[in-house]
């Protein structure tokens, strides 16, 4: 997602955490850039959850310099899921085997293979700074023991597929991939990645729980709309959710 040319890259044995890595330098870097580790020994996930890193897996940060508002920063994470399915597709050659989960896991024949976590700093300032950080479990899933109730169960690229690949050879597939889809945003705006997306999204038109906070809410996944939330149909009405937890 350099937008101007390809993403500067730094990989490091350990790190923490990539994310916590890319806001440490980010007022160093020259440009977009991929900081991608070996062993993350605090990996973090979305909402507060840790990430499991363990050696031969991906663990990668795209750290970029936003200029635009909020809410048109965090439509990039659906330009990373789909950058992340182009990869697979790539690697793979299974288009069939990789679908999306709102808001930004990919899966893997159901299972989750991949999560996205967009962290941001300053934004609306000079300072601004967007960490893209990106987990594949390209050999390895964490134990589904370890996995809340009900969550999609975690599946890795070796255990689906067969495939052993280095998470370099990941990146040189991934980078490019967001690189298009982040020319695409700048040029067209979100209506072709909300296109796309909604081609390859899981259990579209179907029912699904979207739990926000405390409560549940049961009902058909009717879309994504404009801005990027789920769409449910309940027998309450219609709703727009800008953010929760989705269950199948
Ligand atoms: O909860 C999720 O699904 C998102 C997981 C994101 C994990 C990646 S690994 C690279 C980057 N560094 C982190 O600490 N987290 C993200």
């Amino acid at each position: 997602m350099s937008g101007n040319g390809r993403a500067g890259h730094i990989t490091l044995p350990e790190i923490d955490s990539t994310n916590a890595e890319g806001f440490r330098r980010a007022q160093t870097l020259a440009g977009p850039t991929w900081i991608l580790a070996g062993v993350q020994t605090a990996g973090r996930g979305r909402r507060a959850r840790p990430w499991s890193s363990p050696p031969g897996n991906f663990h990668g940060t795209l750290v970029l310099k936003p200029t635009e508002p909020p809410e048109t920063v965090a439509l990039r994470s659906f330009a990373a899921a789909l950058a992340l399915r182009d990869a697979f597709v790539q690697m793979t050659g299974f288009p069939s085997s990789f679908t999306l989960k709102w808001p930004n896991d990919v899966l893997c024949n159901g299972g989750k293979i991949a999560g996205i976590l967009l962290e941001s700093q300053g934004l609306n300032t000079p300072d601004a700074t967007l960490c893209i950080g990106i987990g594949v479990n390209l050999i390895a899933a964490p134990d589904a023991a370890q996995i809340e109730a009900g969550a999609v169960p975690p599946v890795s690229l070796l255990s689906e597929t067969g495939l052993r690949i280095t998470p370099e050879a990941f990146l040189d597939a991934l980078a490019p991939a967001c690189d298009r889809w982040e020319a695409t945003f700048r040029r067209e705006g979100f209506a072709p990645l909300r296109a796309a997306w909604l081609a390859h999204a899981a259990r579209l038109g179907q029912p699904i729980r979207a739990r926000t906070g405390s409560q549940t809410r049961e009902g058909t996944f009717e879309t994504i709309d404009p801005q990027g939330n789920l769409v449910l149909r309940t027998p309450a009405g219609t709703l727009a959710i800008p953010a929760a937890e989705v269950f199948f």
